[in-house]
């Protein structure tokens, strides 16, 4: 459980610290407060990266050089950004490698932003993949690299004036193999997402929510997908098919939820996906997910709220952030420990 945040020059805060954390911790303020960026602070020192930007350098405060993030939990972790560098820290030892940093803290995030996953783009979906399995499966981090450096070297191939068969050869082959590594870890982490989410529909008295792979290739014979579409690729001189390309939709009752769900069922849907995202992370790791939830009450109506108020009571820890205290039902804040964000006057 997080005990304590300490914040510097991260965003708004030049000094901020949050201490005697409880297991349900809610932020409440008016707008541009700096709640989101608490919760953002907690999801970089899990996961290495912003749930909000790409660009780390916005994250330090407007005129420093560095943010820190301190966390102290079961250990502490520290977090330092810098324009040029990352850099973690457990227990106050320097950890060589990010990726051995990333994923000690096990968080799982809901944010508004979320609602890429339903109508989002290829890019936004495959992203979601990729970070979720690699967090649990470093491994998949290794072979989407590996895959990644085969892709770029093929693509290079694609686009000389003599090319060698052998070699492209060679190369399709090496590709359709990491494909399929890929593809069966995608598809096993749906499954069993899907598994999962037929329970939380259930609590959350929602639509069926099933999410279906789409792959750009045949995966019972990849190699022979790649040799089928070896000429267009020569032609286009880059590679059209494998992993890069995949994405999956999310239907609801059967019907493709970008094109029908509401506003209010989309959100519906990316809450139950972090749900079975963090029943599913703690079934594989033994972790117990910390659960982050930016502005969740805002889209839903008081039946759903009472069915997600039960997750959040059960979850191990809980952060909600929130304009008005008014918005929290009765149930959670009896147990919370609220936290008023005031804005700083200029
Ligand atoms: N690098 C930075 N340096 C200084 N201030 C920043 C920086 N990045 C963001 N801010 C400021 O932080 C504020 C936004 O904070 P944040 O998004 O955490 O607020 P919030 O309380 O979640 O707001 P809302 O209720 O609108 O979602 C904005 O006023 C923004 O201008």
């Amino acid at each position: 459980m997080i005990s304590k945040i300490e914040l510097k020059d991260f965003r708004l805060f030049e000094n901020l610290t949050l201490d005697s954390l409880n297991p349900l911790v809610i932020l409440s303020g008016k707008n541009a407060t700096g709640k989101t960026s608490i919760l953002e602070a907690l999801y970089l020192c899990s996961t290495g990266k912003s749930h909000r930007t790409n660009d780390l350098s916005t994250i330090i405060k407007k005129d420093s050089l560095f943010s820190i993030i301190d966390i102290t939990a079961d250990r502490k972790y520290k977090y330092v950004i810098s324009k040029e560098s990352r850099v973690g820290f457990i227990n106050k030892s320097e950890v060589k490698k990010l990726s051995d940093f990333v994923g000690n803290l096990s968080v799982v995030m809901y944010s508004p932003d979320d609602i890429s996953l339903v109508k989002g783009s290829k890019l936004d979906k495959r992203r979601f993949l990729d970070m979720e399995i690699s967090l649990i499966d470093k491994t998949y981090l290794k072979t989407l690299n590996l895959y990644k450096k085969i892709l770029a070297e093929r693509n290079e191939l694609l686009k000389q004036e003599d090319i060698d068969p052998t070699f492209l050869d060679v190369l399709t082959k090496s590709i359709s193999e990491y494909t399929l590594k890929i593809y069966d870890r995608r598809i096993l982490f749906i499954n069993r997402l899907n598994e999962i989410l037929k329970d939380i529909t259930i609590d959350l008295n929602t639509e069926n929510i099933r999410l279906i792979y789409k792959s750009t290739y045949n995966p019972k014979d990849v190699l022979d997908s790649y040799k089928k579409h070896e000429k267009s690729d020569l032609f286009m001189k880059s590679t059209g098919i494998g992993c890069h390309r995949d994405e999956f939709v999310i239907e609801m009752d059967g019907m493709d939820a970008e094109e029908y769900a509401s506003e209010g069922q989309a959100r519906l849907i990316c809450i139950a996906v972090k749900l079975a995202l963090k029943k599913y992370i703690e079934e594989l790791t033994n972790k117990k997910p910390i659960l982050l939830l930016d502005d969740v009450f805002a889209a839903l109506d008081k039946s759903r709220i009472s069915s997600l108020v039960k997750y959040i009571n059960n979850s191990y820890q809980a952060f909600i952030t929130t304009t008005s205290v008014m918005e929290i039902p009765d149930e959670l804040l009896k147990n919370a420990l609220v936290i008023r964000m005031e804005k700083k006057e200029r």
